[in-house]
């Protein structure tokens, strides 16, 4: 089943890409920048990630990244996590950025986007990785802020494949950001966006309603609305759901306890994910791996999850057609 899992053509749609930022990495780039960690080694950092909700862990995701500052940095967490992710038998990533936790620090977009969409370029001439560009905003920031963020953007519309929702969900509905996401869909830009991981299910739906979102980001607590549910199957609209994220932030407690079966049985369209994952216990082949443990799915389950993500990114559709094919072949 390990190779099996490896070998399956993963395409990932939920990943921070700051989230993939590894301690060792971390502590290289903390050097060349002359910036201090509140850390005095590798293993001091592994054992702070130990998070009781999304808020605990987002202190540490916004103060590990404090050691990005050069376009250099980005590159090098984005090829980093790209090499990895392909020696896992990824072969589509659709990589998140937090350009505001950035430019708060002075961290200019054009560093970050150059950085990042360099990376990019150079994963799939030398690994054959395809990838996608999502700037999110911050949604505990204001929609002011988020709408000026997206005018910074203007030079980089072509280059940005879509717009996200992410950071502390409770207490900042979708609503709040839904001119930012109308702005967004004017200029042709798709939408996702982060609900229902700790937010109740009606942001779900507020996300459907009034950002027009094609994915939602997590969406496990749609469960508690049966209509919602109904829905969301009815418009085959993906969720993308993070398993390992959801056992470290307590959102279940433990992985066999997660919804996963039940969302699965509602018929659902889901797909697998890491999130963040150098703070959550492991990539892709981690989060397939410790399903296939919890709950002993089959392989065509596993084939069923990877098409409903390859048939729900951004990717040209020769390179879908492509992939569909590789996986229809493994199918036998
Ligand atoms: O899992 C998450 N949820 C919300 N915001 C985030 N920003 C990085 N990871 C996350
Ligand atoms: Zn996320």
């Amino acid at each position: 089943m390990q190779d099996f899992l490896t070998r399956l053509p993963k395409a990932e749609l939920h990943l921070h890409i700051e989230g993939s930022l590894e301690p060792e990495l971390m502590f290289s780039l903390a050097q060349r920048n002359g910036v201090a960690l509140p850390y005095g080694s590798v293993e001091e950092v592994r054992a702070a990630y130990d998070f009781d909700d999304l808020q605990s862990f987002l202190n540490l995701y916004y103060q590990g990244m404090a050691v990005l500052r050069t376009a250099d940095d980005f590159f090098d967490l984005a090829m980093d996590y790209f090499r990895r992710a392909h020696a896992e038998g990824v072969v589509h990533v659709e990589l998140s950025f937090d350009p505001q936790a950035h430019l708060s620090r002075g961290i200019r977009m054009d560093v970050q986007i150059e950085g990042l969409t360099k990376a990019m370029r150079l994963a799939e001439r030398e690994l054959g990785l395809t990838s996608a560009l999502i700037m999110s905003f911050l949604r505990d920031r204001s929609a002011a802020e988020a709408m000026g963020v997206l005018d910074q953007a203007a030079p980089y519309w072509e280059m940005i494949d879509a717009v996200g929702l992410d950071s502390a969900e409770l207490g900042h509905p979708p609503s709040k950001f839904a001119a930012v996401f109308e702005r967004a869909k004017a200029l042709g830009l798709p939408r996702v966006a982060h609900a229902g991981e700790e937010g109740p299910a009606s942001y779900i739906r507020e996300a459907m309603e009034q950002l027009d979102v094609c994915r939602i980001d997590h969406g496990v607590r749609c469960l508690e609305d049966p209509a919602l549910v109904a829905e969301l199957v009815e418009r085959r609209l993906p969720l993308t759901i993070c398993p390992l994220s959801n056992v470290r932030l307590k959102v279940v407690d433990r992985l066999d306890q997660h919804p996963l079966p039940a969302l699965l049985e509602a018929g659902l369209t889901l797909t697998l994910n890491s999130d963040d994952p150098a703070y959550f216990g492991g990539g892709m082949l981690e989060n397939f791996k410790a399903c296939e443990r919890a709950f002993g799915w089959s392989q065509e389950t596993f084939i069923d999850l990877a098409r409903n993500a390859i048939e729900a990114a951004f990717m040209s559709e020769a390179r879908r057609d492509e992939l569909l094919e590789r996986l229809a072949a493994m199918a036998g």
